[in-house]
């Protein structure tokens, strides 16, 4: 990722066509269902399994994706406040009981802040204390850096790039050990890990594996 790309994100990256893009379910893209699916079977198995504990979940490189938590800063807050217009985030989860879910997520997020994870203060101006866990979906790759109880990864392997409509952003090409080089170290043990094929539409990018990990931070990095 070159210099400027922090602010490429923040100049080009447009939340609503990053959905149209990705999350479009039901239309053209229904094949990138797989990945979310994949994604969200790695979240169930990981959160469920009770090794994962605590209070506080920190979600790096949110964008308008409900599944994992939520959002675009923006859309976040207006989802939060229950201001109308908001892109329909819960295209992609409409399912049993979803109201209810939403009202719990609502309660339970605490702050929506800019994150940028190549500052050794990623959050600066603000400082949280240690954070129980690190939640960070399809974001590593598309970043250098991340830190650090548990960090929950899922990222997709081999990618250089990814389209949102038009636009191509670059990605970090990780393969499994690299990731795994990196997160040890940033001072972590990796409890958790595995890998599985999950090739890119064609189309719109071109990683071909998810990787799932879960890690325990020791020390810092
Ligand atoms: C592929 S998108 C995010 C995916 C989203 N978590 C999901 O599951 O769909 C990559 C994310 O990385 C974020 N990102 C890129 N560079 C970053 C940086 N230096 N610090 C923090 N986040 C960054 C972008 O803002 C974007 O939200």
């Amino acid at each position: 990722m070159e210099l400027e790309t922090v602010a490429i994100y923040q100049v080009h990256f447009n939340f609503r066509d990053y959905l149209e893009t990705w999350y479009n379910f039901g239309r053209v893209f229904s094949i990138k269902n797989s990945l979310m699916t994949s994604v969200l079977r790695n979240l169930q198995e990981v959160f469920s399994a009770g090794d994962v504990k605590g209070d506080t979940l920190i979600d790096i490189g949110s964008t308008p994706t409900i599944y994992q938590l939520l959002s675009n800063h923006q859309e976040l807050e207006k989802w939060l406040m229950k201001e109308p217009r908001v892109f329909d985030l819960t295209l992609s989860v409409k399912y049993e009981k979803w109201a209810e879910k939403e009202e719990k997520l609502r309660k339970k997020v605490k702050q929506v802040l800019k994150c940028d994870v190549r500052k050794p203060n990623p959050l600066v101006p603000v400082t949280l204390p240690t954070a129980d866990c690190l939640l960070s979906i399809l974001c590593l790759e598309a970043m250098h850096l991340f830190r650090g109880g548990h960090l929950v990864l899922n990222a997709v392997l081999k990618g250089t790039s990814y389209l949102v409509r038009q636009r191509n952003f670059s990605c970090l090409g990780l393969d499994q050990e690299s990731v795994e080089t990196a997160v040890r170290d940033a001072g972590c043990v990796i409890e958790h890990i595995q890998g599985d094929p999950e090739p890119a539409p064609k189309t719109i990018s071109d990683y071909t594996d998810l990787i799932s990990l879960v890690a325990c931070k020791q020390q810092a990095a």
